[in-house]
């Protein structure tokens, strides 16, 4: 770790900071900058207790009795609700549950069949291109089961390229390798345009800027709890359904939890109605309490003020990597710029610097972490440092740029 002291800059960015009192509700490690929280989140004071609890009591003591006693059974539907305002979604739309790669199954196809209910002529799925892996995977073999044709495009291609025959399209809203936000209400609005639903993935975005579903017309959207909800090691994902679809979505994953009557054990099929039928089986209730607990850290935070400081934090590490470590000095091996678009409105809470020669990128990572500050690495040659305003702090950010300039520089 630097030992250099804080500037004034960054002293006085965290005294004026108005969520700096967050910080004490997270376990962190104070010789560590930790900004990984893009990866996994730090783990929130309160979830310990509460699994104790749950485990010792709820489980050890009430046993089955906790299905009804201790709300087990509506616990997908209930920390839906907490999740619903920080991505703008009213009541009754968000439940969680499952991973996102199977919520991402279900969206997609449920939003095809969708399509296809107004238009059987419908039968081409787009997929953003540089998607992480789990989404391309998964909209392939969806394409495969509802006989659809799959195109891998860039975003920035919807606008010209969904037409007539388009029934669904998958995008994420902040770009995992890069950290570009892409533009949520003028891509819904195209795809709309056009005739078929929008299917956003989330991960990189809940927690972390406001998302506005509701407000944009968002048809179906899904994203982890495990980044900047800090909900823990796979956590369970959530899953949106628009108010307006939530009758005719045809999931295809219709287990036993998702049934109008899951205790009737009827041969036949019937689906819940509203957020339930996006369930799928029982609800892994440990993960589930974790994420409960940590979501209280969200009371009475707004998600604006929560983009703010990201932007701030975002704006300040791009600042000091450009004092401390893009330029090469002479003699110097190794150069770092920035993947992430510096406009604001193009920017996720992550920077993502490109290492030249990428083959440094891996080794740089490791030093970094060795010496106290955690991102992490993408092939080829990105360095990836996600910033979550809950807990970082301006002092953080600074000392993360200067140790990379260290750590690429030399000893500077
Ligand atoms: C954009 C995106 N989608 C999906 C996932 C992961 O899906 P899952 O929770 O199913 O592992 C990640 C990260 O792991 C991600 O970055
Ligand atoms: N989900 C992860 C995991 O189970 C292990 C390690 C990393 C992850 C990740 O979240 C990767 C992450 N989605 C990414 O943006 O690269």
């Amino acid at each position: 770790m630097s030992d250099r002291a804080p500037t004034a800059e960054a002293l006085a960015q965290d005294a004026a900071d108005p969520l700096a009192h967050l910080r004490e509700l997270f376990v962190l490690d104070p010789a560590t900058v930790y900004l990984d929280g893009n990866s996994l989140g730090a783990l929130p004071r309160a979830v310990e207790g509460r699994l104790a609890d749950v485990v010792s009591r709820e489980w050890g003591r009430l046993r089955i009795r906790s299905w009804d006693e201790s709300g087990w059974w509506t616990m997908p539907e209930r920390v839906g609700e907490l999740v619903a305002p920080l991505i703008g979604a009213a009541p009754g739309q968000v439940v969680v549950g499952d991973s996102t790669s199977v919520n991402v199954l279900k969206a997609v196809v449920g939003a095809v069949r969708l399509a296809r209910q107004d238009d059987p002529g419908r039968d081409e799925l787009l997929v953003d291109a540089a998607t992480f892996p789990t989404d391309g995977y998964i909209a392939e073999s969806a394409a495969r089961l509802t006989g659809c044709t799959l195109r891998a495009l860039a975003p920035g291609q919807v606008p010209a390229e969904a037409g007539p025959r388009t029934a669904a399209v998958l995008l994420n809203h902040v770009d995992y390798r890069t950290g570009t936000l892409h533009d949520l209400p003028s891509l819904t609005a195209a795809v709309h345009e056009a005739g078929a639903l929008a299917v956003w993935d989330l991960c990189h975005s809940a927690g972390a800027l406001p998302v506005d579903v509701d407000a944009h017309g968002v048809d179906f959207a899904v994203g982890c709890t495990y980044k900047f909800l800090n909900g823990g090691p796979g956590s369970p994902a959530f899953l949106y359904v628009r108010d307006a679809l939530q009758q005719r979505f045809d999931s295809p994953l219709p287990g036993w939890n998702s049934h109008a009557d899951p205790f009737a054990m009827a041969p036949d099929y019937e689906p819940a109605s509203g957020a339930a039928r996006g369930r799928v089986g029982t609800p892994d209730i440990l993960s589930m309490a974790a994420l409960e607990t940590a979501l209280g850290a969200w009371e009475g935070v707004r998600i604006e003020d929560v983009r703010a400081k990201s932007l701030a934090l975002t704006d300040f590490f791009l600042r000091c990597v450009g004092a401390y470590g893009t330029d090469r000095p002479a003699g110097m091996e190794i150069s770092v710029r920035p993947l992430t678009p510096a406009e604001p409105a193009r920017r996720g809470s992550q920077i993502s610097l490109l290492c030249d020669p990428a083959e440094h990128a891996e080794p740089v990572m490791k030093e970094l972490i060795a010496r106290g500050v955690v991102g992490d690495f993408r092939r080829p040659g990105v360095l990836r440092f996600g910033f979550t305003p809950l807990y970082t702090s301006f002092q953080d950010v600074e000392r993360a740029a200067r140790v990379l300039g260290e750590v690429i520089g030399g000893t500077r």
